[in-house]
């Protein structure tokens, strides 16, 4: 659904990301960890195509990226750290805005049903977003993800800054897209929820991805300590 082929990103002579190889199927939950700098975001900017590759190829679903930009800009949908959204619009207004830019068409009672299954508080559907908390814009995002049907979710740090609760509810959704197959990418500096909701994670330190390991074969503790020595070796 999701792979990298050698894929590379180099700024000058400053290697950013170096020969990355990984795959992410359907239904997997694949957790980038890795220190400041490490070429998690590098990473989601390629198979965003935000950023073209010096070397290598990201494939969404068999196709290149760079070469079938606007078909596999159709499959995936990107929550970033800080989601943009329309504050004068509410969150009702936001999602119709944003499934009529992508050529998505669902009518008014469909998006708010969305908005609900996506966890926002009914009373809030019809709020201005410039009300909502960092944890009710990224619902906002899942159920953009949900009207488009993306088959690949790319997230960039989604729960940093969310409360335990926000961040909690926020993994129950990802779960709920994994049961629907769908594939996500995730760079985040959250072990814990790594752990708790990855199906896989991947270490990053300095462009390269040192290991990566099924999360129901590790405990916790493991995923810490081997973090760590990464980290500091
Ligand atoms: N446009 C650019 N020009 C030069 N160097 C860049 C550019 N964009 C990123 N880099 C460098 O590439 C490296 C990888 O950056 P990247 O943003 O992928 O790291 P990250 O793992 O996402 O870090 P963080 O956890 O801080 O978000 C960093 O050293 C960064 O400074």
């Amino acid at each position: 659904m999701l792979e990298a082929i050698d894929l590379t990103k180099k700024y000058g002579g400053f290697t950013a990301l170096d020969s990355l190889n990984l795959t992410v199927d359907e239904g997997d939950i694949f957790c980038l960890l890795g220190a400041n700098g490490a070429g998690k975001s590098t990473t989601i900017n390629l198979f965003l195509n935000f950023i073209e590759p010096t070397s290598g190829r990201a494939l969404i679903n068999g196709l290149d990226v760079t070469e079938h930009a606007r078909k596999t800009k159709q499959w995936l949908s990107y929550i970033p750290e800080n989601l943009q959204l329309y504050k004068n619009l509410t969150g009702l207004e936001n999602l119709e805005f944003f499934c009529g830019l992508g050529g998505v068409g669902q009518d008014r009672d469909a998006l708010e049903s969305l908005l609900l299954k996506s966890g926002l508080q009914k009373d809030f559907v019809h709020q201005r977003v410039d009300r909502y908390s960092k944890g009710m814009r990224q619902k906002v995002g899942i159920a953009l993800a949900r009207a488009k049907g993306a088959k690949v979710l790319l997230l960039d740090e989604p729960t940093s800054g969310l409360d335990p609760k926000a961040s909690n509810e926020f993994s129950e959704l990802l779960l709920e897209m994994k049961d629907q197959k769908v594939a996500t990418l995730m760079a985040t500096h959250d072990l814990f929820r790594a752990k708790d909701t990855g199906t896989h994670i991947g270490i990053m330190k300095e462009g390269t991805l040192l290991e990566t390991m099924e999360t129901s074969e590790i405990s916790f503790n493991d995923l810490e300590s081997k973090y760590l020595r990464h980290m500091h070796a």
